[in-house]
């Protein structure tokens, strides 16, 4: 048991460590691990990316507290329209994971490290073949383009219609600079979630989208006010969580008031394994606002090296 956070006079948050293997290799991991923690409104997600500090983690750490102290925002709508996301596969893979997803909506990998603009596009152009031409296409770079390239990249996949393009660029001054020279909308995400003040980040000129993560921003209510003060069209995207996290992605995405594009929440479909027996898997194209008791936390439970790991990292960022 760990005691919980707020002044050290809340309830006690029993914290259960999980570990799953990716289906694919995504973001440079094949497993996926983290905690969750238990408390009076429920079950919260504690996951950051074990590339990521002490210092940056505090705000994933707060989002699992919001869910397990305190819960969410009542819900504006029952279900959340979902893309299916497309790791850096071949196109052959791309196909076969957009037919069998049932989403009208793709989000595509591009610009994997070792991989070629031709890779990038045989994905995108299988992806399209998957979806037909009333899909929606966006892809994601997660930054790897100076502007040029950007430019050049963005024109080539955009010859299979792209709804928007997430951070190509790294900096806000790339994005203006590349958003004065293209026509596809550009969502911002790192540059956002990964700034030292989401809400004061200077989103003028830079993105037509903006993308919200629950955990790197620090919750649903915090992600709420991100939306509210940049006053742009919002997705609510995974941080590859499990369906517990996947669950305050939904809650952010059914509060919101206006959600005009899928959101990117159907990553689950990513792993072999899940920590319920009712994972959030879409179907026909969205997922319903639940919160799915995780059932399978024995089965899913990380080894003593990675769950002693866990909670060193806990004690850390609650120091
Ligand atoms: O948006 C989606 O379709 C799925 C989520 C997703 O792409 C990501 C989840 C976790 C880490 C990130 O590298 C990545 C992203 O950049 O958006
Ligand atoms: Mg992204």
């Amino acid at each position: 048991m760990i005691p919980a956070p707020v002044g050290g006079t809340g309830p006690a948050l029993e914290a259960r460590v999980w570990s799953v293997p990716l289906r694919t290799r995504f973001r440079g991991i094949d497993v996926r691990d983290g905690v969750l923690v238990r408390g009076p409104a429920g079950w919260g997600e504690f996951s950051p990316f074990w590339d990521y500090d002490d210092a940056e983690s505090r705000r994933w750490w707060a989002a699992a507290v919001e869910a397990a102290v305190e819960g969410w925002p009542a819900p504006l709508r029952s279900s959340v329209p979902v893309n299916v996301t497309v790791p850096a596969v071949d196109a052959e893979r791309a196909h076969a994971i957009v037919s069998a997803s049932g989403c009208r909506t793709a989000k595509v990998k591009v610009a994997e490290p070792g991989q070629s603009p031709a890779d990038d596009l045989a994905r995108v152009e299988a992806v399209r073949d998957a979806l037909g031409p009333a899909g929606a296409i966006r892809v994601d770079a997660n930054a790897a383009w100076d502007v040029d390239t950007a430019v050049a990249r963005i024109g080539e996949l955009d010859r299979v219609g792209l709804e928007y393009v997430e951070q190509p660029c790294a900096t806000l001054e790339q994005l203006v600079a590349l958003r004065r020279r293209i026509d596809v909308r550009i969502a911002a995400d790192e540059v956002v979630r990964r700034s030292a003040d989401p809400l004061r980040v200077d989103l003028r000129e830079a993105c037509d989208v903006v993308v919200l993560k629950v955990q790197p921003l620090g919750g649903v209510r915090a992600a709420l006010r991100v939306a509210d003060a940049h006053g742009l069209p919002c997705v609510v995207s995974s941080a590859l969580e499990s369906s517990v996290g996947i669950a305050a992605g939904v809650a952010l995405a059914a509060a919101l008031p206006e959600l005009p594009f899928a959101c990117g929440l159907a990553t689950v479909a990513l792993f072999a394994d899940d920590v319920t027996s009712s994972p959030l898997l879409p179907v026909d194209g969205a997922l319903p606002v639940v919160r799915p008791e995780p059932d399978r936390l024995a089965e899913a439970a990380a080894d003593a090296d990675t769950d002693a790991r866990w909670r060193a990292r806990l004690d850390a960022v609650r120091a």
